[in-house]
């Protein structure tokens, strides 16, 4: 439906000579004269979209005065219908900033929004009416009857001229109004405005103005060159100072955390070394006690086992042993019975589980140290931004002290960009690092073993983040660790991850977010945000906005996606049988240059464009969320009817860096209603069998219904739609997600250093 806006500034109650005017509706920007000549008024606007926003700039020569908004929404009420209207100025921050102007002035608006079917370029004949009747009064003017008016208007008997509706807001006395003719018996008397806002006064005040703003740049100036010298202001010396001390706690906390790893890994080498000894006793053991049962299979045990166990285990082995001549002696004996050999198992088994309970301890501990870096992080990060403010302000250059911005190169041979903006020598440091070199990795295997590659790994990854979210079994095997070691590994790293999963999370007072809820409230009040889980300790909740869509719209965006897009058929390599599909239908669309495949439990979607209609929708859906910037990548799902489905997951995919970032999922649904169901992640690491068990939270979502997985969701909770065979009609979802981690390995021209960094918290994602 065309929508198109007419818009005439009449007159401006600052009134200095030569005022101009430039307004700017979408890409098309125009410039004139106030009161603008009744000809540059006929000229109609293009409203791009709903959410445009009219701005009017009042220009002084080439000097800003101020601004003022209208967005089209407000104008929604008055479709149709001519609309007069004052408008608070908001002064140019540069005048405002040297506080000469005591309050802003106001503009005088003609506004019609016209829309329809038919709507015509030809201006409304209440609006040209209206701007004839205020121009004539405000300055002289061609005749209206030389301008190209034309006479039938859009709806011209549902709008009589006797029913235009005219809005007149009062000016405040203060600022009073300056009209003549017909207008003066609408506003304030002419007398007050002109004792206040007199265009002498004016021109004087804004010379001063403008005097002062000189004087105060030079002041500027010259304070920048004093200000060379660091020592002229303490306060940035007191910030530099307390950058430096929390720099060096999160260094502390850094040796600390490789303490723990270091601990780790001596444990680790010492039950591997037990356990190593333990099977080849139990093998030694079987065979004695083949031997023993007459076995034809006659290989000797005492002397070939004795050599190969441990000094270690000869020890503990000989508490629960008889010593080696007994052993002659009574060797039938001896050989039919394995309580020895089964008492130095037992206590093995024991040691085994005494070191994963001190792995889950030292798991714990890494945790709550990851939680205060991460605090630390945070708060080095808001000195530095307010740093940075203080040193534009006064434009000093003063050496960089921090870890950030001093190297050309970071450890790991990047450019500095990689560890400037926060140094943030967590995360994606390490993982980036393991990504990129693998090659590094597996030079370090080169022939030392895996313990070697072990202490390599453990100081790459710094921190623990990686260690405690992305290292996996292929990460091991990709870098040339054998299949047996990599499952060794991994088991001890599950162990060391169970103990730090059950940690809560930083709270919210040290490390922020705001939700959806919270946000989209703010954004559009009244819309009917709320949360529907709200789980601190965990970080993690889920917002949900009912009919956030209207329902016409929402079915003609269900109808419109389901006959255009390209749906694909998804064959799960690891759950599906050969030539069977997943059951539902995909599509995942990429913008603004990402060229990413998702990639989740054995299925590859390749990104498709996303087409304009589609960003319509999700302009549509972000604007409703009030969420400050818009997602990249969206994944679309049809259900075609309640057999369709997705089990639990979670969308921790390593593009969304949602393991151990906060981010934030928006889902759209459209179509038939199914339900959304919700429940603990049942621990890190635990086979995929125990998904099994009912949901703990659920809730219907419906054609129009906006709802959000955010915070830590996607590290602790698990979601599913589940199959309602009832259910006959189709439903669509999508889901919008912000790529944080471009995949180098897909080419993905976003990939690199710059956007290796997730956002914290949904309002700056
Ligand atoms: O259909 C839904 O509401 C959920 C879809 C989903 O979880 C996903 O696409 O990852
Ligand atoms: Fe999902």
């Amino acid at each position: 439906m065309a929508e198109q806006l007419f818009l005439a500034i009449v007159s401006c109650d600052a009134r200095p000579m030569e005022l101009h005017c430039a307004v700017a509706l979408g890409s098309d920007y125009r410039r004139s004269r106030v009161p603008m000549p009744l000809a540059d008024c006929l000229q109609p606007w293009q409203v791009p979209h709903v959410f445009s926003v009219c701005t009017v700039a009042i220009l002084f020569g080439e000097t800003g005065l101020g601004k003022c908004s209208v967005p089209i929404m407000s104008l929604g009420k008055h479709k149709n219908t001519t609309v007069d209207e004052w408008y608070q100025v908001d002064p140019d921050p540069d005048l405002a900033a040297l506080g000469g102007l005591p309050s802003g002035p106001r503009l005088r608006l003609v506004l019609h929004l016209q829309t329809g079917e038919e709507a015509t370029t030809a201006a409304p004949k209440s609006f040209v009416q209206r701007c004839t009747q205020l121009l004539e009064a405000a300055s002289p003017l061609p005749s209206p009857r030389d301008l190209p008016v034309e006479t039938s208007d859009v709806q011209p008997e549902e709008e009589p001229e006797e029913e235009v509706e005219l809005e007149l807001v009062q000016s405040s006395p203060a600022l009073g109004t300056e009209v003549g003719g017909a207008e003066a018996a609408e506003g304030p008397t002419p007398e007050a405005a002109e004792e206040t806002w007199g265009a002498k006064a004016y021109d004087e005040a804004l010379t001063q103005l403008l005097a002062q703003k000189e004087a105060l740049e030079r002041e500027h100036t010259e304070l920048n060159s004093f200000a060379l010298d660091s020592s002229g202001y303490p306060v940035l010396a007191e910030m530099r100072a307390e950058q430096r001390a929390i720099s060096s706690s999160v260094d502390e906390l850094h040796s600390e955390v490789l303490e723990f790893t270091a601990e780790l890994k001596q444990a680790q080498a010492l039950s591997s070394t037990r356990l190593a000894t333990r099977r080849r006793l139990q093998v030694s053991g079987e065979e004695v006690h083949i031997v023993g049962y007459g076995s034809k299979r006659s290989r000797s045990f005492h002397p070939k086992c004795e050599m190969s166990c441990s000094t270690n285990f000869k020890e503990e082995a000989t508490e629960h042993r008889p010593s080696q001549e007994e052993t002659r002696e009574t060797r039938e004996t001896v050989m039919c019975r394995d309580e020895p050999m089964s008492h130095a198992s037992e206590a093995l088994r024991q040691q085994r589980a005494q070191l994963r309970r001190e792995a889950v301890e030292l798991g714990k501990k890494l945790q709550a140290c990851v939680s205060q870096a991460d605090a630390l992080v945070s708060e080095n990060l808001r000195l530095r931004t307010e740093s940075a403010e203080l040193e534009e302000a006064f434009s000093i250059s003063v050496p960089q002290t921090g870890f950030c911005g001093t190297y050309d190169l970071c450890e790991f041979g990047r450019d500095e960009d990689f560890c400037s903006s926060s140094c943030y020598i967590g995360a994606s440091k390490g993982i980036e690092a393991l990504d990129w070199d693998t090659s590094e990795a597996a030079c370090w295997l080169g022939g030392e073993g895996l313990d070697r590659w072990k202490r390599q790994l453990v100081s790459v990854l710094r921190d623990g983040h990686a260690l405690l979210t992305t290292l996996n079994e292929g990460v091991l095997r990709r870098v040339g660790v054998p299949k047996r070691k990599a499952k060794e590994v991994m088991q001890d790293v599950e162990d060391l991850r169970r103990g730090a999963w059950s940690q809560p999370e930083p709270p919210l007072k040290e490390v922020p977010l705001v939700t959806v809820a919270e946000m989209g409230e703010r954004a559009r009040p009244g819309l009917g945000w709320h949360l529907v889980l709200k789980d601190d300790s965990l970080r993690s909740y889920a917002s949900l906005c009912r009919n956030a869509v209207p329902q016409d719209m929402a079915w003609s965006w269900f109808e419109q996606l389901r006959t255009q897009l390209p749906w694909q058929d998804l064959s799960d390599s690891r759950y599906q049988e050969e030539g069977k599909y997943m059951p539902r239908r995909t599509i995942f669309t990429v913008f603004n240059g990402c060229n990413c495949t998702y990639k989740y439990s054995g299925v590859a979607v390749k990104p498709t464009i996303e087409p304009p209609f589609v960003a319509r929708i999700r302009e549509y859906c972000v604007a409703a969320s009030g969420l400050a910037t818009q997602p990249n990548c969206c994944n679309i799902n049809l259900y075609r009817d309640g057999r369709d489905s997705v089990g639990w997951h979670t969308d921790d995919e390593e593009l969304f860096e949602g393991g151990y970032n906060d981010i934030c999922i928006l889902s759209l649904s459209l179509g038939a209603t199914r339900t959304f169901e919700v429940k603990h992640q049942p621990g890190f690491g635990v086979a995929r069998g125990s998904h099994k068990g009912p949901a703990e939270t659920s809730f219907a979502v419906r054609n129009g219904d906006l709802c959000t997985m955010e915070g830590k969701f996607q590290r602790h909770y698990l979601h599913a739609v589940p199959k309602e065979p009832q259910v006959r009609q189709a439903r669509i979802n999508l889901t919008w997600r912000w790529i944080t981690k471009h995949n180098q390995v897909d080419g993905c021209p976003l990939c690199g250093p710059g956007n290796s960094r997730a956002p914290l918290t949904p309002s700056i994602c």
